[in-house]
């Protein structure tokens, strides 16, 4: 069947996957060769904490999407209880001064990439996505999430600050109202609570049903001209992109700034070892 004719149906996630030769190691991008739809899987054991290496993998993994012609993007994770627990502290605690501007910068090209991507974009949520994780969760344009997951900015509850881009994401997706209350109580919602406000957009019971999910709704703009769609996508997200464009430089040193505070050093460290803690009992 010709391409396009399949790609009119509803498609499924269910064709044969076809491995990218670029696949990198923490990232890999599988396209389905019926649907041409590529499923983006974070792999860094043991939670995705987001640091420098994976999140150069997954702007080369973006970037690879992008570049070869699938119809869409899902992002997913290969570990069964967690999307993403957002970024890794490790990389933030005592910082190494030329490794922490790096590590801002990759998440800004990541943030840039996923928010501003041509392609139309789902996460398919499958474990718990706080912080960093909400923020790539919120860069795509649907969300469906596993049952008892938790998701959210919990940054004010580590004494952090989420930056503008990272409210800008959740802003697209939640009514301003909602959005700062929850921003400033730090608030993890979990899945029921995200559907009823509208954080997500479907609940489902396994990853492949979320996967499934994800494909039909990146099915609804088959019909769809998408040269029209993705600049309308674009323009509809241009300021809040353009805005990080032009303050890339300052918006690292306010990060850099921030983080380098005793006061936040100290926090961190606290949070790091209940952690640590936690996860020996
Ligand atoms: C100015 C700064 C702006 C910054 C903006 C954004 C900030 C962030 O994204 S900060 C990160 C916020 N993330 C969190 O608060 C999540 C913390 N983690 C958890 O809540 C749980 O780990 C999670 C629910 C994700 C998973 O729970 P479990 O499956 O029970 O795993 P464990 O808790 O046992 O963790 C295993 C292992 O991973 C370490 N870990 C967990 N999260 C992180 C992290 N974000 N960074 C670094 N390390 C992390 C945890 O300490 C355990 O390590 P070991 O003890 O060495 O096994």
């Amino acid at each position: 069947m010709m391409r396009s004719k399949v790609l009119s149906l509803v498609p499924r996630a269910t064709g044969v996957c076809r491995h990218m030769s670029t696949a990198t190691k923490l990232t890999t991008v599988a396209v389905d060769d019926k649907t041409g739809i590529a499923t983006l899987t974070m792999n860094r054991p043991p939670v995705n904490g987001l640091n420098l290496d994976l999140l150069r993998d997954l702007n080369q993994s973006i970037g690879e999407v992008e570049g070869n012609k699938s119809r869409g993007l899902i992002l997913t994770s290969s570990n069964p209880t967690i999307f993403s627990a957002g970024l890794d502290i490790l990389e933030m605690y005592k910082p190494d001064k030329d490794r922490i501007r790096e590590f801002w910068t990759a998440l800004q090209d990541v943030w840039l990439a996923l928010y501003g991507s041509s392609v139309p974009t789902a996460a398919a949520i499958n474990g718990h996505s706080p912080a960093g994780g909400c923020l790539l969760a919120t860069s795509c344009e649907y969300r469906v999430m596993l049952p008892k997951f938790t998701i959210g900015l919990n940054e004010t509850k580590l004494g952090i600050v989420a930056p503008k881009w990272f409210m800008s994401s959740f802003l697209s997706v939640l009514p301003r109202r909602e959005a700062e209350r929850a921003l400033n109580q730090g608030r993890m919602f979990t899945t029921e609570e995200a559907l009823s406000i509208g954080l997500i957009d479907e609940v489902a019971i396994s990853k492949e049903q979320a996967l499934d999910k994800c494909a039909q709704f990146i099915g609804t703009f088959a019909k769809v001209n998408p040269l029209a769609r993705s600049l309308t996508k674009q323009q509809l997200r241009a300021v809040e992109l353009q805005q990080l464009e032009n303050e890339r430089a300052q918006d690292l040193e306010r990060f850099l700034f921030f983080v380098n505070q005793p006061s936040v050093q100290k926090g961190l460290g606290i949070y790091l070892e209940s952690l640590k803690k936690k996860a020996k009992n």
